[in-house]
């Protein structure tokens, strides 16, 4: 499918971070037809979360695993082969080259989709350098995309502030998926480094990832129906 292809629905990727599977299958529920991509992160895994992987995949939903992988080569390339296996579309690695290289190996020759996390939408340049980093987030944004190009990872995970540049490095064909994504007005949280669904579009996401600004809504449902209307007008 090419890019123009796919529909503002499946742009959005609603982040299932509750505590419990009752929780988050309650509010696929309630999203219905509107959503058809969710992430299931470190919380719900923890919590069964990778057996409702499996459910949703088989009710027709598309599942993107974001366990953010980063351990030694064998490792991380046997996580990702057993996350293929389980049918999962997408699959978060910290972008080191090494972990890179295990994760695209893993994933030869399945659909499954690999994205390396450049810097985590929470950091600024303050955080990297409280971590240790000389560079900044620009920079590291920039050697961490190249990366994942060098290592043939299908993506990148990136703030919609820095994907117009991350896409002049991975180019038309790389996958850039945006967390970090606040309609107007909507509370920021831990969040540093953030755009609205429509600006985060302009900017080259091809999808963006939302969690509270939908699961914590008054409304869930007409929070997601807004941001797909905003990104169908992108
Ligand atoms: O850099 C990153 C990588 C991953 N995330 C994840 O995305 C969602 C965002 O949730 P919000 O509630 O919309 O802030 C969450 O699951 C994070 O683990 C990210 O935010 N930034």
């Amino acid at each position: 499918m090419s890019d123009a292809e796919i529909s503002p629905r499946d742009r959005l990727i609603v982040a299932l971070d509750f505590p419990n599977v009752a929780a988050a299958e309650a509010l696929v529920w309630q999203l219905g037809d509107d959503v058809a991509f969710y992430k299931i992160g470190l919380e719900l895994t923890i919590a069964g979360g990778l057996d409702f992987a499996s459910e949703l995949i088989k009710s027709g939903k598309k599942v993107f695993l974001d366990l953010k992988l980063h351990d030694i080569g064998n490792t991380v390339e046997k996580a990702t082969a057993a996350a293929a296996e389980r049918g999962v579309s997408l699959l978060t690695v910290h972008a080191y080259p090494q972990t890179l290289k295990a994760a695209a190996k893993g994933a030869q020759g399945s659909a499954l989709k690999v994205l390396g996390v450049t810097v985590l939408t929470s950091y600024d340049d303050a955080d990297l350098a409280a971590a240790g980093y000389a560079a900044g987030v620009e920079e590291m944004v920039r050697r961490r995309a190249a990366s994942a190009r060098e290592a043939g990872v299908a993506g990148v995970i990136c703030a919609p502030t820095d994907a117009a540049m991350v896409r002049a490095i991975v180019g038309p064909a790389g996958l850039v998926v945006t967390p970090g994504v606040r309609p107007a007005g909507a509370d920021v949280g831990d969040q540093k480094r953030i755009a609205t669904p429509a600006d985060a579009r302009r900017a080259g996401a091809d999808m963006i990832v939302v969690g509270r600004p939908v699961t914590a809504a008054a409304d869930p449902l007409a929070a997601a129906r807004e941001i797909v209307a905003e990104l169908a007008g992108a």
